[in-house]
């Protein structure tokens, strides 16, 4: 994933070494997620198939002998509901303005919508080079395409646009040199073994939050928040305590499910996850908590890391 050799010669050429922060942006479900764990070949940010679950930024840095690209991943612009709604928007505003490459990520088997003209009218007046990103381009015949490419080209003055797709890895490469090429002549900004800057507590109670997704009705994900409590280290062993946030009583049955049956399975799933990124073994242990109308509370949103 990491290899971009033909690349990398060509942009020696020059001589100059290039580092800084891109993020990409999307309505939800763009598929801005899994392009950067494409991009940093390695399980960063959190994919799902239900929109906004992305919460906290993550970062992911690709390393290249000529350059350092560093992505910041940041929740979908949505209209606030909530204190956390408005947070969050606060939190995009914030990357959108420290970066210097933003990719905003059109999917190509869906149409250009409200939501990609009122995110691409929000990003005018920043000093970041923008490009447009068709994600998602297996899904779509030449055609389809095409169409896709002209609507896009017709919401803003893009830089470039460039089509991928994530998930056959076409163009992927591609995609970051384009970023690359706008990245300002820099000392490099991360050691070389540096991945994300991520806490590992925040990944792994991001994969808690994403296995206890899976499966359930549309109104659970924005209820559910996860805190790591405490990791111990026993030998070649790790045990993890974590408390699963929901807001209602009726919620937390759900979760569990039938005499526990669901969460023994969300807790499965995620061990799996966790052990892969931390290459140990590891002992799970979940807690369902109900913290009434955490959304709303300005100290439970501090306890939970917002
Ligand atoms: N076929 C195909 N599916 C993709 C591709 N990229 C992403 N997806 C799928 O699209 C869905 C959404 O992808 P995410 O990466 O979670 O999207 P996101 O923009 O980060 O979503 P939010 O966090 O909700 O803003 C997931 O089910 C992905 O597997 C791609 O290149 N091809």
């Amino acid at each position: 994933m990491r290899k971009h050799k033909a690349v990398t010669l060509e942009r020696r050429d020059d001589g100059i070494y290039r580092a800084g922060f891109a993020c990409f942006v999307g309505r939800p479900n763009a598929g801005k997620s899994t392009l950067t764990n494409a991009i940093v070949g390695q399980k960063i940010a959190i994919t799902s198939s239900k929109p906004q679950t992305t919460r906290h930024v993550i970062r992911g840095i690709l390393h290249r002998p000529d350059a350092q690209l560093v992505l910041v991943d940041t929740p979908g612009l949505h209209r606030p509901r909530t204190l956390l709604g408005e947070r969050l928007n606060d939190l995009v505003r914030e990357v959108w303005s420290e970066v210097d490459v933003i990719g905003v990520c059109f999917p190509a088997d869906e149409p250009v919508g409200r939501g990609d003209r009122f995110i691409s009218s929000e990003i005018g007046a920043l000093k970041a080079k923008v490009i447009a990103v068709v994600t998602k381009v297996d899904l779509v015949d030449q055609q389809t395409l095409a169409q896709r490419l002209l609507a896009v080209s017709e919401l803003y003055d893009f830089a470039e646009i460039v089509p991928v797709s994530a998930v056959s890895g076409h163009q992927v490469e591609a995609l970051t040199d384009v970023m690359v090429r706008y990245m300002p002549e820099s000392p490099q900004l991360y050691p070389d073994d540096v991945l994300t800057d991520e806490p590992e507590q925040v990944l792994i109670a991001e994969l808690i939050r994403e296995s206890a997704l899976e499966g359930v009705r549309d109104e659970l994900p924005h209820s559910i928040a996860v805190l790591v409590e405490e990791m111990l280290v026993e030998g070649n062993l790790t045990r993890i305590f974590a408390d699963l946030y929901v807001e209602r009583d009726s919620q937390k049955s759900i979760v569990i499910g039938t005499r526990g049956a669901r969460l023994k399975e969300v807790g499965s799933r995620a061990r799996v996850e966790i052990e892969q990124l931390l290459g140990r073994k590891v002992y799970l242990d979940l807690h369902v908590r109900v913290a009434k109308e955490w959304q709303r509370d300005p100290r439970q949103l501090r306890k939970l890391g917002f």
